[in-house]
């Protein structure tokens, strides 16, 4: 999944402001002798119009910060905006609201509707908020993805790189500020992978979106402008243009990392870069999932 950052422009970096930010965000959880700091005083800033890949260690705080980020989860301490809206201090209500118009969600489940088929499944965010989805945006962003012909079918119908093209597009559907994508490859074989990245590469140079990756492959972060690398809740370093093998290089010399249920969090990176092709995309979204789903475009 190697792609050298030389081969797709860099996205429209620092010209259209800042999709989101972060100062001082903390995270803790439990109390006392059982706190875990996830994220330790945390600044960051998000570049519109930019493909930002998070990488590090598991558990350095990842997921915690696109949480933290995207609202899916409150602070300990610091402040976080989206555009020039202060989340932190929202209420719960307002939270859903701003999640639903402004942010747009890739998962590695998928989180398909199994009864819905794909052009249901796209609108269904929309559908929700009673929002019309802009119809020459949304044909844009269909054939951009190459799903015209398979609009009718539904995810058990669909591969697994066709079921997360369809996540893809519901993300797009809206016209998000901004793109979370959490391990969206995780669970594509290598080609349907890349096809994925191909597909959040075009939504940043050809649509203008804003997208945040967190991802455990190198290969997949060399898709990325800029790779943000998070060691024990902190940012400990940057990198533009990255290619898998410097993002490979950047891991194998991370301090500080901790070793996962499967071995190292290095072996892992190792594993995927290295790993040879596979057809057995894994199918079908579960209903949890999908439940989950249901709950992060919540009616308010
Ligand atoms: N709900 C929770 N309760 C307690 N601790 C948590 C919770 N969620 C995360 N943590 C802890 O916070 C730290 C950061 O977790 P996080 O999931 O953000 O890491 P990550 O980098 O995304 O990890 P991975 O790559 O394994 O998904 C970890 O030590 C984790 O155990």
């Amino acid at each position: 999944m190697s792609t050298p950052a030389a081969e797709h422009a860099v996205g429209r970096r620092d010209a259209d402001g800042v999709a989101a930010r972060a100062r001082g965000l903390t995270k803790a959880y439990g109390s006392g002798e059982t706190t875990v700091l996830a994220l330790d005083s945390v600044d960051v800033d998000i570049a519109r119009g930019r493909f930002t890949a998070v990488m590090g260690p598991s558990g350095s705080g990842k997921s915690t910060l696109m949480h933290c980020l995207a609202g899916l989860d409150t602070v300990s301490a610091g402040q976080v905006w989206l555009g020039d809206t202060e989340i932190t201090g929202l209420k719960d209500r307002e939270l859903t609201r701003l999640r639903r118009d402004r942010i747009g969600f890739m998962f590695q489940s998928f989180n398909l509707i199994p009864t819905l088929n794909a052009a249901e499944n796209i609108t269904l965010p929309m559908d929700i908020a009673g929002q019309k989805p802009d119809q020459k945006w949304l044909d844009q962003v269909i054939d951009t993805l190459g799903l015209r012909d398979r609009l009718k079918h539904r995810p058990a119908q669909l591969s697994g790189g066709q079921q997360q093209r369809v996540a893809c597009a519901r993300a797009l559907a809206s016209r998000p500020e901004l793109i979370f994508a959490d391990e969206p490859t995780g669970n594509l074989d290598s080609r349907a992978g890349l096809e994925v990245l191909g597909f959040l590469r075009e939504a940043v140079d050809d649509l203008g979106q804003s997208v945040v990756m967190v991802t455990h492959d190198p290969g997949a972060a060399a898709h990325s402008d800029v790779v943000l690398f998070l060691g024990d809740g902190r940012i400990v370093d940057e990198m533009e243009r990255p290619t898998a093998e410097a993002v490979l290089e950047r891991m194998r010399h991370f301090s500080g990392s901790r070793p996962t249920a499967g071995g190292a969090s290095d072996d892992v990176a190792v594993d995927v870069v290295l790993a040879a092709d596979s057809d057995d995309a894994p199918l079908g979204a579960s209903l949890d999932a999908s439940l989950d789903t249901l709950d992060t475009f919540d009616k308010d």
